[in-house]
This record gives structure tokens, C-alpha cells and sequence, in this order.
């Protein structure tokens, strides 16, 4: 159906260095696929870390109707940082391993598709959540994930098998901490192998953490696992995989806008998968609606 309105201006952020399929020429898949009587397409390569963050906040001043993310989570997160609370919103050419965000939101993996999406764009407001103040749109934790982020963050590899591998090893190495997460009035202690929070329902990967999770909800879904031995891992593992997790006793759940957790020692963390440091005290905060989204939800 051809667009009978003006055309307005999408600001492509390209991520260089993401991805597994970097013989994938995106320019090119733009210029074929996306219908520039509905967008006056503008592409800008990131040059650093951190970097899709501004170009993202300058465009959204500039009024920028569209901004596309093209790379992974870490880039998804980056975009909509600058994006969260003005009138832009979010696309995703989805180029990562994991995507975790991009398929929560029904956005193709196939990047034809994905323009495809973009031609006849479908918006909605998302909820956004920080975990001691940085933003995240998909899943944040603390504990086991925590570490696997930070390992993987000094590695050189990417995909999903070198992630399993790394999972294997650094499970055997894992100590969990004494902590307690204080939630709708409660108090959990527990020496937990992981606490995640979930805005969206899964990691990336079809790796679904939290399967009931509602990104427009206002609330988070928290998944605390506790101990785990190397049969829990097996079936947390397969859990994950089918979205059985919630059925499992290895996982509780609990949903809410706003949780804090104390530790005894310091724990590394993540947000969006992306390693954010080491803490011993989190407080976790959900920003309903604060993000405007190319979604088909
Ligand atoms: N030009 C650049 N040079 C180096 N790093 C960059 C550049 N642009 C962005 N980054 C960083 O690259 C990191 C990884 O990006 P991203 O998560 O999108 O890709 P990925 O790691 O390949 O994907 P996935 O997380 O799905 O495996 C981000 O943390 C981002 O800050």
C-alpha cells in the first residue's frame, strides 16, 4: 500500500562491531528495502561505546520521528536510553546474537522483514526500568548472569555456542552471596544464584526468563532461583528454553513496580546483558509507558 503522507525523517544508528552477520551490508538492505516515500532514511556509524547514546539524544532534538538501532542489545539499550521520554521512537534492525528485546517486540530477525515493519509502522509506549540508575528495556540481574556479563564482555568471542560454553565454565567457579531482596513489603534471604528482573520476557535467544512478563504492564516481573546444583542447572537450562521455567520449583516469581536488594558481599550485575559493575546494594525502578516503540505487539 503506498504511503499517501509526507515522507518523515528516520535516523539509522549502524553498530559497526555487532553481530555475527557482518557481511551483511545494512545500507544496502535499506536502500532496497525501505519505502522512502513513508522515510527520508539518514545512517550514522557508531564510533565507541556509548556513542549511539548521543546520536540517538541529538536526533530525538532534532525531531527525528524514527530512530533505528542496528546491532544488538547493547546498541538496542544505547538507542533507547537517548530515546526514553521524548516523542522519537525506537526501531530495531536486529543484528545480534541474542536480540532479546527485538523479539520480545515481534520485530522480524530477517532484516527485509524487519524494514518491512518499519514501511508500515505499527507504534506503542513500553515500559523502561533502571537498575541503579541505568536504564534497561529488556532484562537486568544480579548474581550468576551478572558474572556471565561480565566474562563475556572481556571476550573476543560472539555467538551462541562460545555463550554456552562460557555458561558451563564460569558455573563451575560460581559462589553465590548471602542477600536479601525486599519486595511489596516482604524481606527474601537467600544465597541466590540468580535475581532477575524482567521488562521483557526473555534474555535473548528465546531464552525466556520471565514467560508471563508484560512490557506495558507498569510492573516487572522479578525471578529469584536459589541455590541450584549441576541437575537444577540442567533443568533451569531446559526451563529457560521452553518457557517452562515458571512451572519448575527452582524459580519464584514476584511482580512489582520498584524492589530493592541488599548483599553481603559485592555482586557483579547487568543491564541488558551489558556488564554495569559490581554493587552490594541495588535498588531496581520501573518508568511506565516511557518509551515509544515500531513494535508488532
Ligand atoms: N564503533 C564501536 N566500536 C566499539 N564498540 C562499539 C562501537 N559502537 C558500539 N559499541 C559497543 O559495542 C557493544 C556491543 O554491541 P551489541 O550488543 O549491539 O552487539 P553484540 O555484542 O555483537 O550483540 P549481542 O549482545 O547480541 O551479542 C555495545 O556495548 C556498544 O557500546
Amino acid at each position: 500500500m503506498e504511503n499517501t503522507t509526507a515522507p518523515e525523517k528516520a535516523f539509522f544508528i549502524l553498530n559497526p562491531k555487532s553481530g555475527v552477520r557482518s557481511s551483511v551490508s545494512v545500507p544496502d538492505l535499506i536502500s532496497a528495502h525501505l519505502d522512502t516515500t513513508r522515510w527520508v532514511p539518514e545512517i550514522v556509524l557508531t564510533e565507541r561505546a556509548g556513542h549511539a547514546t548521543e546520536l540517538a539524544q541529538r536526533a530525538a532534538t532534532e525531531g527525528a520521528r524514527l530512530v533505528v538501532a542496528i546491532g544488538g542489545d547493547g546498541t538496542v539499550n544505547e538507542v533507547a536510553r537517548g530515546l526514553k521520554d521524548t516523542n522519537s521512537a525506537l526501531g530495531i534492525l536486529p543484528k545480534g546474537s541474542g536480540n532479546g528485546l527485538a523479539r520480545h517486540l515481534g520485530i522480524p530477525l530477517n532484516l527485509p522483514h524487519a524494514l518491512g515493519l518499519l514501511n508500515q509502522p505499527s507504534f506503542h509506549r513500553i515500559d523502561s526500568c533502571a537498575i541503579n540508575g541505568h536504564p534497561f528495556f529488556c532484562t537486568a540481574g544480579i548474581g550468576f548472569d551478572g558474572l556471565v556479563s561480565s566474562v563475556f564482555a572481556q571476550s573476543t568471542k560472539r555467538g551462541l555456542s562460545s555463550y554456552i560454553q562460557l555458561v558451563v565454565r564460569e558455573f563451575r567457579n560460581f559462589k553465590a552471596e548471602a542477600t536479601t531482596v525486599s519486595i511489596n513489603g516482604r524481606e527474601l534471604s537467600s544465597e541466590f544464584f540468580v535475581v532477575a528482573f524482567a521488562n521483557a520476557s526473555q534474555y535473548g535467544n528465546n531464552a525466556y526468563i520471565a514467560p508471563m512478563a508484560n512490557i506495558q504492564d507498569g510492573l516487572m516481573d522479578v525471578c529469584l532461583i536459589r541455590h541450584v546444583g549441576v541437575a537444577e542447572a540442567i533443568q533451569l537450562g531446559y526451563g529457560l528454553m521452553t518457557k517452562q521455567i515458571a512451572h519448575s520449583n527452582l524459580a519464584e516469581f514476584h511482580t512489582c513496580a520498584t524492589v530493592s536488594v541488599q548483599s553481603e558481599a559485592p555482586q557483579y550485575f547487568h543491564a541488558d546483558g551489558e556488564y554495569m559493575g559490581q554493587a552490594k546494594d541495588f535498588t531496581v525502578q520501573m518508568f511506565p509507558k516511557s518509551l515509544e516503540v515500531v513494535a508488532s505487539l
